[in-house]
């Protein structure tokens, strides 16, 4: 499961999607596609993250590319909207992309808004979800502890499924997760797996109920799946706004995983404005399939970046590739 930078360059194309709504303060999404003998894969960091981070995006991508895939348990996998940190106002129209899922998860503590906001955009998400849809928020690490606790009450009558990495640190997460334990809301890791020097230290130290498991920062689908049998936890795969393709090494890393009790954040192809293939991984009854993805040459035209993003990218990935071991 070697690829050369020759190999990958051959036939790395780079893409420019716009987003249909702000999303973790960016309206654009780049990503490089390249062919591997297995099929297409993603390359796809946040542009401010440093190349040393970046290289496990790298070895996730080659890894899709160019090794078969573990034995799947399943070829359709139950997702959740995903609601970024919208005005209460605009939640319906936000969930009318994620059809049929019965999972919403929603976005809180967003820099320069107040827990008011989040009060209000949870509150709507309820009303338009049912009484029997499941609701989890996301906090991305920007609350302390005492923030923590105080937004977890004040959101926990909207019956709250888990919250997922309310603190930044694996200490704080253990603090939130004992504060709130009289609460039935669960605490999930996402940035202290996927972002830690060890993926496994929130599970060791008992600080989180569940994980939140990304292919691409973690080097990849069997990487991954390792990462998730030693922690013992349940799992939530997720994705980092892929496209389809991106998307697809997803879906492979949930189907591979011999249990899988909670829906997936995988439907975020419904926040792009556009994407790589004329089959593209939506959800549709609130799911999505478990398949390799073809791209479209139109398309890739289409969305093809600016020479300046082009060769940026292409200079990363040079950079980055030559950090993999
Ligand atoms: O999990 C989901 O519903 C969608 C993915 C998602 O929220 C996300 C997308 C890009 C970057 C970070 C995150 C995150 O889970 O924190
Ligand atoms: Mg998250």
């Amino acid at each position: 499961m070697q690829a050369n930078l020759d190999d990958v360059l051959a036939t790395a194309r780079v893409v420019s999607i716009p987003l249909r709504v702000r999303f973790r303060g960016i309206d654009t999404r780049e990503a490089v596609l390249f062919r591997g003998p297995a099929g297409w894969t993603e390359f796809s960091p946040f542009v401010e993250y440093d190349d040393q981070e970046s290289a496990a995006w790298l070895r996730a991508a080659i890894d899709f590319g160019w090794s078969d895939l573990p034995p799947l348990h399943r070829d359709r996998i139950l997702v959740n909207a995903t609601v970024p940190a919208v005005d209460a106002a605009d939640v319906p129209s936000i969930l009318s992309r994620f059809p049929g899922c019965r999972t919403a998860k929603v976005k809180v503590a967003e820099r320069g808004q107040v827990l008011a906001d989040d009060v209000a955009r949870v509150a709507a998400v309820r009303r338009a979800i049912g009484p029997e849809g499941r609701l989890r928020v996301d906090a991305n690490t920007n609350w302390n502890v005492d923030e923590a606790e105080h937004a977890i009450r004040a959101l926990e009558p909207f019956d709250l499924e888990y919250v997922e990495q309310p603190c930044a640190t694996v200490t704080e997460l253990a603090e939130i997760r004992e504060r709130v334990s009289s609460l039935d809301v669960a605490i999930a890791a996402d940035e202290s797996v996927r972002k830690a020097e060890d993926p496994l230290a929130v599970a060791r130290a008992g600080a989180a109920d569940l994980l939140v498991v990304k292919a691409q920062p973690l080097g990849g689908v069997h990487a991954a799946l390792r990462i998730a049998g030693e922690a013992g936890l349940p799992i939530v795969v997720s994705s980092a706004l892929d496209t389809s393709v991106g998307i697809s090494m997803g879906a492979h890393l949930a189907a591979a995983l011999p249990e899988l009790d909670y829906d997936c954040g995988l439907a975020t192809t419904a926040l792009l404005g556009g994407d790589v293939t004329t089959a593209p991984l939506d959800p549709v009854d609130g799911g999505i399939g478990v398949r390799r993805v073809e791209v479209d040459v139109d398309l890739l035209e289409h969305f093809t970046a600016s020479p300046e993003r082009t060769a940026w990218w292409l200079d990363r990935l040079r950079r980055t590739h030559a950090l993999l071991g």
